[in-house]
């Protein structure tokens, strides 16, 4: 008999061992009048309420400085969740989620205003039926308040009476490897391991939590997957626009700290870490932390910069004007990590992030070894693709004979896009998977203390080398704004290994020699 459908294909240690919803529950977000928290955090708690995924009776209250009204903040609150053709289904879920929502002003550094603050989740929480009160604090600010907020919450909002206290943290968590030790330390004065949850939203992402079942869960790709059979791997993320406007922030971190440092190699570490004992929070990021730790500072050699200049009527890096003159602050970095054990010793894992480029396209790229030669001939190499974003894809290049009385090999592809295949399924926003996480209590796909500190380690040297700390700072490539990057580019991931199937010496008229 043929097995059930529904019955196949679980994952039961990806389902179990959490510290489930609470009801009554406040999720308070700091820097609630800033970019993030409109356009990521407030729709993804929105869609989290329209899902019926929050606790019952969840209320969000926003805190920062900005002086706002009810009013002004359910507008800011809700000015970016998506209803372009009015469906009232969604109109009136919008006005439920307003009545969810209420604000308090106050400073980041002062215990008065964190005083004031609790006494609004005191007033709350007094209309609650059980004196159980639970409290998420989710961090939406710049690093720089990170420490007195985490400690004006602990010694004035904490409930002490019952119920869950939980912190959420934004990157950056610092910017070397000693700031970060600073950050992390002071933190952990006041939270627990257990109550704190790392975002880094690129776990939260559909394709990137997929990773972990197209690996372990399909024996053919797992057979393959290591030194014996990928010549080079490549990580990359793309944006068509530039820093426009955050560039006061976007100067002080550049690409490497505000993408390559965690979003790119969180990817790497779920690419390559060995198989969990399950899919339990500590039995994953204990195989993190093992690849991590297998992978030496990076040279400068292996690293190449770069910065969008103006081109086609667009503005350069240096003319926005947010950006310090002449700064010289890379917008683009291809870098290229080592991992020293037994499945991956030898194979580069290219590393790539640039803005303004000329296109918006995050994709792992594995390109396997070319086949034996002898009955071929310059046959070009399998390639594994999983886009990440946008249009969620996993394509595998394949070679196959062309149709017909011809005696060659074509690359075509098996595609597995997403919106083909499953054309019902809403894919979740990162944030909202991510804050439905926290509020679980399952820390699977946030960042430990000690992943970051080997992450650190091994971005830390190549960091001080741009920021001239031990010499002089070296001069980024320029590239045109919406260009592929620096025209160094594309010599640089040749010469770790990467072939084109469109390669002249690779890919010659006549390709089958035996046949
Ligand atoms: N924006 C994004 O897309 C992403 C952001 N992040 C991270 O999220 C966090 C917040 O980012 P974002 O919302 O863009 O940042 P914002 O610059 O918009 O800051 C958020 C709020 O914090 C307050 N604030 C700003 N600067 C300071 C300061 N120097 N001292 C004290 N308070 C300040 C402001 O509120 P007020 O003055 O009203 O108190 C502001 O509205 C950062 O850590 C960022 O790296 C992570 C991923 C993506
Ligand atoms: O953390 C950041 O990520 C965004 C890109 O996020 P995505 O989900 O749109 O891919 C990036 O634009 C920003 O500079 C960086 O701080």
């Amino acid at each position: 008999m043929p097995r059930e459908r529904s019955m196949s294909g679980t994952i039961p240690s990806m389902e179990t061992a959490h510290d489930d919803l609470k009801d009554n529950t406040i999720i308070i977000v700091f820097g609630a009048s800033g970019d993030l928290a409109k356009k990521k955090t407030l729709p993804a708690l929105f869609g989290l309420f329209r899902q019926n995924f929050l606790p019952k009776d969840t209320k969000i209250v926003g805190y920062a400085r900005t002086k706002m009204d009810k009013a002004d903040f359910d507008k800011r609150a809700t000015g970016y969740i998506k209803n372009p053709d009015d469906n009232p289904e969604i109109s009136n879920a919008i006005d439920a989620f307003k009545q969810t929502l209420s604000y308090v002003a106050g400073g980041y550094e002062d215990g008065e205003s964190f005083i004031k603050l609790n006494e609004h989740l005191e007033e709350i929480e007094s209309r609650y039926q059980s004196k159980e009160c639970n409290r998420i604090f989710y961090l939406a600010l710049p690093p720089s308040v990170f420490i007195p907020v985490s400690q004006n919450i602990k010694e004035h909002c904490y409930v002490t009476k019952g119920g869950v206290n939980r912190i959420i943290i934004e990157k950056p968590f610092g910017k070397d490897l000693d700031s970060a030790r600073h950050l992390l330390g002071s933190v952990k004065q006041w939270w627990t391991e257990d109550e704190t949850f790392r975002i880094d939203h690129y776990l939260g992402k559909e394709m990137v939590k997929n990773l972990l079942v197209l690996r372990f869960a399909n024996i053919a790709l797992g057979a393959a997957w290591d030194k014996n059979h990928i010549s080079n791997v490549q990580i990359t993320f793309k944006e068509p626009f530039g820093t426009e406007g955050r560039g006061g922030y976007f100067d002080e971190f550049g690409i490497i700290r505000d993408v390559l440092q965690n979003h790119l190699l969180q990817v790497l570490t779920i690419l390559t870490m060995e198989r969990p004992v399950s899919f339990a929070a500590e039995d994953i990021r204990d195989e993190k932390v093992k690849v991590l730790r297998s992978i030496p500072p990076i040279e400068k050699e292996d690293t190449l910069l770069g910065q969008y200049v103006s081109a086609n009527g667009k503005p350069g890096y240096l003319d926005d004007d947010t950006v310090p003159p002449n700064s010289i602050c890379p917008t683009f970095a291809a870098t290229t990590l080592w991992i020293h054990n037994p499945r991956w010793e030898g194979v580069p894992f290219i590393l790539k992030a640039g803005k303004a480029l000329n296109e918006a396209k995050v994709e792992v790229r594995i390109q396997f070894k070319d086949v034996t030669q002898g009955i071929f001939k310059d046959i070009a190499r399998n390639e594994l693709v999983i886009r990440i974003q946008p249009s969620e894809a996993v394509y595998m290049k394949l070679n196959t004979k062309t149709p017909g009385l011809y005696t060659r090999a074509i690359p075509t592809e098996m595609d597995l896009t997403y919106k083909r295949r499953f054309t019902e399924a809403k894919i979740p926003e990162a944030y909202e998977s991510l804050i439905l996480d926290a509020l679980r209590g399952d820390h699977s796909n946030f960042v430990r203390h000690d992943e970051l500190d080997y992450a650190w380690k091994i971005f830390t040297p190549i960091l001080h080398w741009v920021d001239g700390q031990n010499g002089p700072r070296p001069k980024p490539a320029p590239y045109p704004y919406g260009s592929r990057g620096p025209k160094e580019l594309e010599e640089y991931i040749r010469k770790r290994g990467y072939r084109r199937a469109d390669d002249a010496y690779f890919w010659p008229v006549t390709n089958m020699a035996s046949l």
